[in-house]
């Protein structure tokens, strides 16, 4: 495609630009002939140092700040030069899928993408989820790396996804994305926002911060007329109302979710050994509908990808004959090993402070033991947030053991020591595997063991830079490892 009729299909002013545009890429060593550049100043790195580099390996244009220096290359000059980037590349990067849905909240995207992925997916369509756990198609998954692909990958992923014949995809936005304008430039329907609690305030300055970036997903992401589903919590969590009024405000349609939800109601929520019978009031109609999965916060994400997915057109009694027959999301609650001694031993990818907590309130009804909790805190991260994980698990669980996770450029130690600061009482064992035996091994047949943080994870993460190493590790493995080990029971 030409240069001009690009950016003349984005409402961009390019000037005579007849240089023929083979592709987009924000990475100069991605460059190839007809590549149209992004320059952005990072985190690390500023790409406007790459200006020169991407024109000698054939970039027509950058999209860059004005103030910036472009010799040899169309500038497309603006003040936010990731967003025109996005504008520009959701104009070469077609067709995508006609029905797009996007998640944000601090815990539960991955979840929710997962979950409307199967809603769609038993309603007959050709869904795919895009998130943590990679792309996921009808006939694969594709792990990207991140939870939110770069702009380029995101764009180029929807894309090849439509020339599958994909026509429903749900994605997550993660605050890191929406930040950095990751995940947009398509037409999206739906949009749902799960909860906000404390996380990422390595990278974000504060709680206001953190939540506008995610509001970004409401004010500026969604189509015009688009349809926000927000969870509404019994204990009326103040981000949700916030998160509603911006939806409002966009003059976006609402649905509300949940025990204090107007428009997907919560009235009843009765564990069984398995899973829970909820009494859900929608379209005038009450439905008792047996979700075959533990945990209150499983069902706020059930009921968000019901939202998500009647959003979407797809038929209300489609959407709820499939909440009866959603499979478990990897890593979340996934019971991955039966001790010895009978005890079941859970793997959850709760890494902040009210997933832990969810996370055990989960297992609690099923409890009639003891609670053991393995878990720690990634290190390059938040550290704010350790000792509040902490304390989660200690005020929640009868053990606790405090290992490593992802300790990545710091002293596995100290992140312990943070952890340990707001968990009175908690054992130490740094090595993951020693951590997961000593648990599982203590277990007895009352007992319920929770390995938390890395759910679906298949590495360890040591070490950051050019000195970095992902050693294998996946805590479902190592928990039927022990627990073939286990010889069972407490004393
Ligand atoms: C803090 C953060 O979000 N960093 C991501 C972000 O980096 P950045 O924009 O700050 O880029 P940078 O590395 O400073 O470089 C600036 C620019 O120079 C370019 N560059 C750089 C070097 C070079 O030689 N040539 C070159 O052109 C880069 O491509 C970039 O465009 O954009 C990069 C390109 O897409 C990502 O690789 C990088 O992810 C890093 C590795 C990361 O760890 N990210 C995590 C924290 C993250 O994004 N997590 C979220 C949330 C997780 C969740 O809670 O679910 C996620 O969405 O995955
Ligand atoms: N609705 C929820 N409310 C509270 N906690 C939740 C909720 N959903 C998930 N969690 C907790 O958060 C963990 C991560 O869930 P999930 O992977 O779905 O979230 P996420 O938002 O995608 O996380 P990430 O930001 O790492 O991508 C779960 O294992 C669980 O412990
Ligand atoms: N998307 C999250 C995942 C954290 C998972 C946990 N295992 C850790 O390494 O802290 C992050 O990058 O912050
Ligand atoms: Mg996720």
């Amino acid at each position: 495609m030409k240069l001009r009729k690009l950016c003349e299909t984005a409402g961009l002013e390019c000037g005579d630009g007849d240089a023929e545009v083979t592709g987009f890429a924000i990475d100069n060593r991605k460059v190839a002939p007809g590549t149209v550049f992004g320059a952005f100043q990072g985190a690390q790195a500023n790409g406007e140092n790459f200006i020169p580099a991407a024109i000698e390996a054939g970039a027509v244009a950058v999209v860059a700040r004005p103030e910036t220096q472009v010799l040899g290359a169309l500038h497309i000059a603006d003040a936010n030069p990731r967003k025109t980037f996005a504008r520009l590349a959701s104009h070469f990067f077609t067709p995508v899928p006609q029905h797009i849905v996007a998640v944000t909240g601090t815990n539960g995207k991955t979840s929710t993408v997962e979950m409307t992925r199967q809603l769609w997916r038993m309603a007959g369509e050709r869904a795919a989820s895009i998130g943590t756990l990679g792309v996921t198609t009808p006939d694969e998954s594709v792990s990207t790396g991140l939870t939110t692909p770069d702009i380029v990958t995101f764009l180029a992923n929807l894309s090849g996804l439509a020339r599958e014949g994909v026509t429903h995809v749900a994605y997550e936005a993660s605050s890191h994305g929406l930040a950095q304008y990751r995940n947009e430039g398509v037409a999206v329907e739906a949009a749902a926002f799960t909860n906000f609690s404390r996380d990422h305030l390595d990278y974000h300055a504060d709680m206001e911060d953190y939540f506008a970036a995610k509001m970004r997903l409401f004010d500026e992401v969604v189509s015009d007329g688009a349809t926000a589903v927000i969870w509404m919590s019994a204990d009326g969590s103040e981000w949700n109302a916030r998160a509603l009024d911006h939806a409002r405000r966009r003059g976006l349609a609402t649905v509300t979710v949940g025990e204090a939800g107007d428009d997907i109601r919560l009235v009843g929520r009765e564990p069984t050994q398995l899973g829970q019978v909820l009494t859900v009031e929608h379209g005038g109609e009450t439905r008792k509908i047996t979700l075959p999965l533990i945990g209150a916060y499983q069902v706020a994400n059930a009921l968000c990808a019901a939202g998500l997915a009647l959003a979407s057109g797809t038929p209300a009694n489609l959407v709820w004959d499939g909440v009866a027959r959603l499979q478990p999301v990897r890593g979340r609650l996934e019971r991955a090993a039966i001790a010895h001694s009978g005890a079941p031993v859970y793997v959850d990818y709760a890494h902040t402070p009210d997933a832990i907590e969810a996370a055990v309130a989960a297992l609690r009804p099923h409890v009639t033991g003891r609670l053991i909790t393995v878990f720690g805190a990634g290190g390059d991260r938040d550290h704010g947030k350790r000792a509040q994980m902490g304390a989660a698990a200690a005020k929640a669980c009868d053990v606790v053991i405090v290992t490593d996770d992802n300790p990545r450029g710091e002293d596995p130690a100290e992140i312990r020591r943070q952890v340990l600061a707001g968990a009175p009482g908690a054992r130490e064992v740094g090595d993951r595997r020693e951590a997961i035996c000593a648990a599982i091994a203590e277990a007895g047949a009352d007992d319920i063991v929770l390995i938390a943080g890395k759910g679906h994870e298949t590495g360890q993460i040591i070490g950051s830079g050019d000195n970095m190493r992902v050693l294998p590790f996946d805590d479902v493995e190592v928990a039927r490892e022990c627990a073939a080990k286990s010889v069972g029971g407490a004393a």
